[in-house]
This record gives structure tokens, sequence and C-alpha cells, in this order.
């Protein structure tokens, strides 16, 4: 039995992408705050933004990363999962975590490209370059606490994969 890996990082650092990779290479099982919480919900995350507010959003997504943890299981998480420091504890002591780190612009390239805007509504009303750089420059710090390991998120998804899978093994030799 493995511990579960946990991918933490802002929209757009590619998550879900990589997370769904990351679990096929491993033989692992897949899971996604985002993903559970709709389903468990049956709403989008800007449906229950608009009715709760932020944070009981926040406080469900809490929930979420409680109710997906399990072993032998890659996790992407929501990108304010950090914002809680309980969220940051609890990811460190149960499980690997990965940040897959990127520049605001490359985030806000991939996000116009793709914005699915149910799942991500606006956080600050700003425009989305600006929006990032904001999210980016509060969080960072917080991402770098809570990661056992930092990874390129620029390069392919299939790269960022080996390079995750190098920092595990280079993590268990050591
Ligand atoms: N390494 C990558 N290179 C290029 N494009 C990527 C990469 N990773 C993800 N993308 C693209 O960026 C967009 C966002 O990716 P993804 O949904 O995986 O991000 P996320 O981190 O899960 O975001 P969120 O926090 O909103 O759930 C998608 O269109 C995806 O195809
Ligand atoms: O960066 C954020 O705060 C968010 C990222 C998404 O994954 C969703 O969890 C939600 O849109 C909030
Ligand atoms: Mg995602």
């Amino acid at each position: 039995m493995s511990l579960p890996i946990y991918l933490i990082g802002a929209r757009g650092c590619g998550k879900t992408t990589v997370g769904q990779a990351l679990s096929q290479a491993l033989g692992y099982a897949f899971n996604d705050t985002d993903h559970h919480l709709q389903l468990t919900t049956q709403r989008s995350v800007a449906e229950i933004v608009a009715s709760e507010g932020w944070e009981s959003f926040r406080a469900r997504e809490t929930e979420s990363l409680r109710a997906v943890t399990a072993p032998n299981t890659v996790i992407a998480t929501g990108g304010g999962m950090v914002l809680a420091e309980a969220n940051c504890r609890f990811m460190r002591e149960h499980g690997q975590v990965i940040w897959l780190n990127a520049p605001s612009d490359v985030l806000a390239q991939r996000l116009e490209h793709q914005p699915e805007a149910a799942q991500r509504p606006t956080l600050t009303g700003r425009p989305i370059a600006e929006e990032m750089g904001d999210i980016l420059r509060e969080r960072a710090p917080l991402y770098r606490q809570t990661a056992h390991h930092e990874v390129n998120a620029m390069q392919s998804p299939e790269r960022v994969v080996e390079q995750i899978l190098q920092s595990l093994s280079l993590a268990r030799a050591s």
C-alpha cells in the first residue's frame, strides 16, 4: 500500500490533466476534489459559490479532500486548497504533495483557451491575466511550504509525469 499523491497548484497548472496520466503510469486510482464536490452536490463550483458564497465552498472542499484521500490514489486538488492551513497539514501528513508550478502568464493563456467558467468562476473580478498574477503572488508561498516536491508545469504533461516519478523515487531513496 502506498500513500496518496496530492497535486497542488493554481488554476490551469494541469493538476487534473497530469493527475490522470500519473495515475495511469502508476496503476493508481485517480480522484479530483472539484469533481468529487460536483458529483456529491450535483452542482458546479459556480453554482455553489453563487448560492452559498466562497466560504461555504471552501468548507465543502475541505470535506472533499478528506473524502477522496485513500492509498494508491492520485488526487488533483482545487487551486485554493492551500488557503486553509488545516488542509495543508492534512495533505503533508497523509501523503506526498507535489506542486505543479508555472508562471501566471502561462496559466492565464491556458485558461483563456479553455475557460470552463462553471468550474472556475472569477476569484477577484479582474481580467484573467491580472487575476492569475494576484493569485500566484498570494499563494506561491503556500504552495511552496506545503509541497514535498516542486515540478516545472510548463513542460508537456508526459514530461511533468516523468519528473514527478523521478522526484518520488529520489525521495524514497533518500
Ligand atoms: N503541461 C501542460 N501543457 C499544456 N497545456 C496543459 C498542460 N497541463 C494542462 N494543460 C491545459 O491547461 C488547461 C487546464 O488544465 P487542467 O484542467 O488540468 O488544470 P487544473 O490545474 O486541474 O485547473 P483547476 O485548478 O481549475 O482544476 C487544459 O486546457 C489543459 O489541456
Ligand atoms: O483557485 C481556486 O481558488 C479555485 C480553483 C478551482 O480548482 C476550483 O476549486 C475553484 O474554482 C476555486
Ligand atoms: Mg482540475
